[in-house]
C-alpha cells in the first residue's frame, strides 16, 4: 500500500495522529506534519481526502459494473442475495434502508461483510465479483489498519473471516431519478438519494465517481436540545435515556467537489465518542442533483467502514444533568456520547440498525 494512515493515540481529550508515510520508509517530520493535516481537517469539518493512496480506478469500475450487473437481474433472482440482517451480508433494495422517512431513498448497495466466494451472487449472475470486490475490500482494509498496542488497536478483526468485527464494504449505485414533473404529480413521491445522517462506525473511507450530491453539514449550523427520557421513574444510568430535538431549522450544507482518485475519510460516532466530541461525526446526505440532465445519470460510490471489534468496550461519559422528565418525541441522535445503556461497539450497531432497517 502506498499510503497509510492510522490513529496512535486517544487518550481522553489529547488525541495524536500518526501517519505510516510512504511505502514502508515514514519520516519522522512527514508523519507529523501529516498526521497535524489530518487532524485538523477531522476536527474542523469531520472530513479530510487522501490521495496518492494506491487503489486505482480501475477496481473501483470493475465493482461499479458488477453492482450494475446485480441490480440489472430479474427481482426474483435478486431475492436470494439480499442483505442477512445477522451478518449485515448482501443486498439491500431501494426502500430497504431508509435515514429519511419523509422521503423516497433511490438507493441500491451491496454490503459486504464475508469475503468467501460463497457470500458473493453465483458466477452465472454476476461474473467475476468476488474476483473483483474481494481485493478491493483488501486494500480498504489496509488502508484503515490501525495500530496495536493502541486503545483504537482494537479493530484487528476488520474483515476477518471469523467475524466478530463488523466493519464492511459497501457497494452503492444510485439509479436515474424520475423527471421533476413526477414529483409534483404523485403525492409523496419526493426523492433523495441518501437522508441524512452520520455513520456508526469508527470512521469511513469513501471513494466516489464524478456525478457529485454529497453534502456535508456544517459544524454548529444548527442547535440541538438534549433531553433525558427516564423510563421508570428511577434516576439510574440503566433507566435513561437521552435524545436531541433540534431547536431551530438553519442547518447549512455544503457539496462535497470531485476530486479524481481521492478517497474521503469521514468521522463516524465512534470516533467522536472515543474523543468526546473533538472529532465530531460528520452528518452528511446525498441529495439528487439540480437539472433533468444531471437526473438522468447514475451515481456509484463505494464505502468502507472501519468498526472496532464488537467487544471493543465503549469509553464511558460523564452522567448529563436531568433536564427534563417528560420528553418531546425522539427526532435524532447525532452521536454517541450521551447513550448511558450501550455497553460495547456490537450494541451500538444493532439499535442503529434497528432504526434504519426496514
Ligand atoms: O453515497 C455516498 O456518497 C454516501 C453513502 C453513505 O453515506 C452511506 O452509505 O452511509
Ligand atoms: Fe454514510
Amino acid at each position: 500500500m502506498a499510503f497509510q494512515w492510522f490513529l496512535e493515540q486517544v487518550i481522553g481529550n489529547d488525541v495524536r495522529f500518526a501517519i505510516a508515510g510512504t511505502d514502508g520508509c515514514p519520516m519522522k517530520s512527514v508523519v507529523r506534519r501529516i498526521g497535524q493535516q489530518l487532524f485538523a481537517a477531522l476536527s474542523g469539518k469531520g472530513l479530510a481526502m487522501l490521495v496518492n493512496h494506491g487503489i486505482a480506478d480501475e477496481k473501483l469500475k470493475a465493482v461499479y459494473a458488477d453492482l450494475d450487473n446485480l441490480c440489472a437481474l430479474p427481482e426474483g433472482c435478486k431475492a436470494q442475495y439480499l442483505r442477512n440482517p445477522v451478518s449485515n451480508h448482501g443486498y439491500v433494495q431501494p426502500g430497504m434502508e431508509q435515514f429519511d422517512t419523509t422521503k423516497q431513498e433511490l438507493r441500491h448497495s451491496y454490503n459486504i461483510t464475508s469475503l468467501s466466494a460463497a457470500a458473493f451472487p453465483a458466477q452465472e449472475d454476476v461474473p467475476q465479483f468476488p474476483q473483483h470486490a474481494v481485493p478491493l475490500a483488501h486494500d480498504l482494509t489496509n488502508l484503515s489498519r490501525l495500530p496495536p498496542a493502541t486503545l483504537l488497536g482494537c479493530h484487528a478483526g476488520m474483515l476477518r473471516s471469523e467475524g466478530g468485527n463488523a466493519s464492511s464494504m459497501r457497494l452503492l449505485y444510485y439509479p436515474p431519478v424520475p423527471p421533476e414533473d413526477d414529483e409534483r404529480h404523485e403525492h409523496h413521491a419526493t426523492y433523495t438519494r441518501c437522508g441524512a445522517h452520520a455513520d456508526c462506525c469508527t470512521f469511513t473511507l469513501l471513494a466516489q465517481d464524478s456525478e457529485g450530491g454529497l453534502e456535508v453539514k456544517l459544524n454548529g449550523s444548527e442547535k440541538w436540545q438534549a433531553y433525558v427520557c427516564i423510563h421508570t421513574g428511577q434516576h439510574t444510568l440503566a433507566n435513561v435515556d437521552v435524545h436531541y430535538v433540534k431547536l431551530n431549522g438553519s442547518e447549512k450544507w455544503q457539496a462535497v467537489g470531485h476530486l479524481p482518485g481521492a478517497i474521503l475519510v469521514q468521522t463516524g460516532e465512534l470516533l467522536a465518542s472515543w474523543t468526546t466530541n473533538l472529532l465530531p461525526a460528520l452528518v452528511h446526505r446525498v441529495v439528487v442533483p439540480s437539472g433533468a440532465y444531471a437526473r438522468a445519470r447514475a451515481r456509484h460510490c463505494v464505502a468502507f467502514f472501519c468498526h472496532p471489534d464488537n467487544d471493543a468496550t465503549l469509553p464511558k461519559f460523564p452522567q448529563l444533568p436531568i433536564l427534563a422528565p417528560a420528553p418531546p418525541p425522539p427526532i435524532f441522535t447525532p452521536h454517541l456520547t450521551l447513550h448511558h445503556r450501550l455497553l460495547n461497539a456490537a450494541h451500538h450497531l444493532q439499535k442503529r440498525f434497528r432504526e434504519t432497517y426496514a
